[in-house]
Parts: structure tokens; C-alpha cells; sequence
């Protein structure tokens, strides 16, 4: 196991989520102001103490959608009569969902909503006494070479300059997050990809951007002070780099989730290819099925979890099988990072 955090692993090995923030413990009750919940005011540990997976995106439509896909894939039941409930509806924030071991969150769009909602999401399972969750961003980007439709599994975030590292200004000083994500959570989504699926599945690097428009070199924004030539070079140079998309979210995600120690994956699909153009012209309809696409891998996944915990969860191992048409794996479920 290459865990850069390792102290926080070998200090709570029953897999409970700790926070490196000393003042938590110490306040009467701790406001997640942006959820609409609290430690003093919510039994967290009733309400949120079974979760497992904690997936996020950028729209709360997209993520009551997850929900009721995740809820119909693991045959999860509503009481009679019953829809699911946005838990954070007063926050007029961002919207959540529980179903069974997995939350559905929209996270808004751009690092510092991601950010602040994982800073929250992250105390959450702290107060909740939550295990070892696996944490999940299900979004759309900009394809670098692919076209739209593609799903893209990131194996690591880059910001911009192409720094795998988020840079936070902190009491005026630069901070910088190395922006790690899970090797082998890669290797397991990646095998659930169904060659029958009519769609690619790849894996690279995601470049993570402050802006839509002038941040991803858009010649249509309100804005803008280079050439197509300039552009054309830019998104040539990030493509030999190695870069398959552009988003928003995942460089917070990516360091924040290893800095609490919870193994995470960002998988997007990509609406256009930034080598063609910059206006996202698909219909709307196509883009309603385009997004569906991550949905479906990241509930593969959840629901393998699911099922083959409850066949060996004797072993003692915590592994899990991951089937993939041609072949099964058992893949030990420990957390890879890269260095
Ligand atoms: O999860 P979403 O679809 O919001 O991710 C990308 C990155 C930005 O948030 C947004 C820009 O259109 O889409
Ligand atoms: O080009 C795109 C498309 C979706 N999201 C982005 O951040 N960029």
C-alpha cells in the first residue's frame, strides 16, 4: 500500500474517517452550514453511520437522477408512498440524497463549491463514524482527442500549468495539496467497462481549470486575448502531455480526498473535443444520455461492491471480485496512490 497519508491509517485502522483539524473534538457542536445539517442539532451517526459511497456532481438534477438509478440498480425500497428527500434542501445550497449505503451530492460548478462541500461532506463522515468510504465525482468535461460520448476515468489531476498539486492561499501563504488519486480504483472501474458498451472508456490525465471559457482556451468567451493559433498550440501541448480532458472539480477532489485519507475517482464523459471546437453543440437529449454514461460505471462498480460483500464478507479480506466479460479479478480492496 503506497498511502502518502499512512499516519492517518496506522493511528485508525478500523477504517473510521479522521479529520486533521484538531478543533472539531473540541466545539460543542460543529454547523455543516452549507448541508443544512449539524453534529448538535442531527443524530449523524443514525442517519449516516451505514454509508459507503458518497458520489458527487456538478447538478442536483443529475444527482437525484443517480439516486433513483442507484436506488432501482441495488433494489433499495422507499417506505409506501414515499419519494426520495433532498436532505439539504434549507441549505439552498447543494442538494443531497441517501439511499441505502450511498449519498448522491451536487457539488456545484468549480473548485471552491467542490471544495467547500468536501470540507463538509469530509466532517460528515467523521461525526457520522462512517468506514472506509469510497468516494466518487460523476461529471462532464472536455474531451483533449476524444470525441463527445467518451467516458474518461482520470488516473491523475493537473491543474492548468500541468502541477499535479491544488495551490490554496491559507492566512496568506501558499499551501500545496498533492493531487492523488486511487491506482487501483482506476484498474477496478476500468475492467467494469463492457466492450459492449456503444461508447469508449479510457483512462489519462484530467487538466483541472478555475474558468470555463478563458482558464480552458475558448476563443468564445466574453473575453479573450489569443489567437487560435495560440489556442490550437496550448491544446496540442497538453494532448502530448499526456491530457485526455478538461474540468473543473477534480484537482480539489483529487486533494482533498487524499488529504482526509478516502480513496476517490473522478470519471467524466466528455461532451465535445476541444481539438474541434469550443460551443458544446450536442442536443439536449444527447447530453442527457451522454451523462448517463459515468452513471452507469460507478453503479457497476457500486453494485458489484454490494453483492460480492455479501457472498464473502466470511473471508475476512475485504476484497472484491470485479468481472469483467472475459474475466474475473479478485481485487484486494487496499488503496493505491500515485507518488
Ligand atoms: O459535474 P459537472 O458537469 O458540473 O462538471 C463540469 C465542470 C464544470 O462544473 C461544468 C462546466 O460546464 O461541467
Ligand atoms: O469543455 C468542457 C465541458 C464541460 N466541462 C468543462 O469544464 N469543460
Amino acid at each position: 500500500m503506497s498511502f502518502d497519508n499512512d499516519e492517518l491509517r496506522d493511528e485508525y485502522p478500523d477504517g473510521t474517517v479522521r479529520l486533521r483539524n484538531p478543533n472539531i473534538e473540541l466545539m460543542d457542536q460543529d454547523i455543516l452550514y452549507h448541508l443544512a445539517l449539524g453534529s448538535g442539532s442531527h443524530d449523524l451517526v443514525e442517519m449516516f453511520g451505514d454509508v459507503k459511497f458518497v458520489c458527487m456532481g456538478g447538478t442536483p438534477k443529475r444527482m437525484e437522477q443517480f439516486a433513483y438509478t442507484i436506488m432501482a440498480e441495488i433494489g433499495h425500497k422507499l417506505p409506501c408512498g414515499t419519494t426520495l428527500q433532498d436532505i439539504s434542501h434549507f441549505s439552498y445550497r447543494y442538494s443531497m440524497y441517501k439511499v441505502g449505503p450511498v449519498l448522491s451530492i451536487s457539488h456545484g460548478m468549480g473548485i471552491p463549491s467542490v471544495g467547500i462541500l468536501l470540507h463538509e461532506v469530509i466532517k460528515l463522515m467523521y461525526h457520522a463514524k462512517v468506514r472506509d468510504p469510497v468516494f466518487f465525482r460523476i461529471g462532464t468535461c472536455g474531451g483533449i482527442g476524444y470525441e463527445g460520448g467518451t467516458v474518461v476515468i482520470s488516473d491523475e489531476a493537473v491543474d492548468g500549468a500541468l502541477r499535479n498539486v491544488l495551490e490554496l492561499t491559507v492566512l496568506g501563504k501558499i499551501v500545496q495539496r498533492p493531487a492523488k488519486l486511487d491506482r487501483r480504483l482506476v484498474r477496478e472501474l476500468k475492467a467494469l467497462a463492457d466492450p459492449e458498451d456503444p461508447y469508449d472508456t479510457v483512462t489519462g490525465k484530467t487538466m483541472c481549470t478555475y474558468d470555463f471559457y478563458e482558464g480552458q482556451g475558448r476563443l468564445d468567451g466574453a473575453f479573450c486575448d489569443f489567437t487560435e493559433t495560440d489556442k490550437m498550440e496550448y491544446l496540442e501541448s497538453i494532448h502530448k502531455a499526456g491530457v485526455v480532458n478538461i474540468e473543473m472539480e477534480s484537482l480539489s477532489f483529487a486533494a482533498l480526498t487524499h488529504h482526509a485519507g478516502i480513496k476517490a475517482a473522478v470519471v467524466c464523459v466528455t461532451v465535445l473535443d476541444r481539438l474541434k471546437g469550443d460551443q458544446v453543440l450536442a442536443p439536449k437529449e444527447v447530453l442527457d444520455e451522454w451523462q448517463q454514461r459515468p452513471t452507469k460505471l460507478v453503479c457497476r462498480y457500486i453494485k458489484r461492491y454490494l453483492q460480492v460483500k455479501g457472498k464473502i464478507s466470511l473471508d475476512g479480506h475485504g476484497s472484491i471480485a470485479v468481472k469483467s466479460p472475459r474475466r474475473f479479478k479478485l481485487v484486494q480492496q487496499e488503496s493505491e496512490t500515485y507518488d
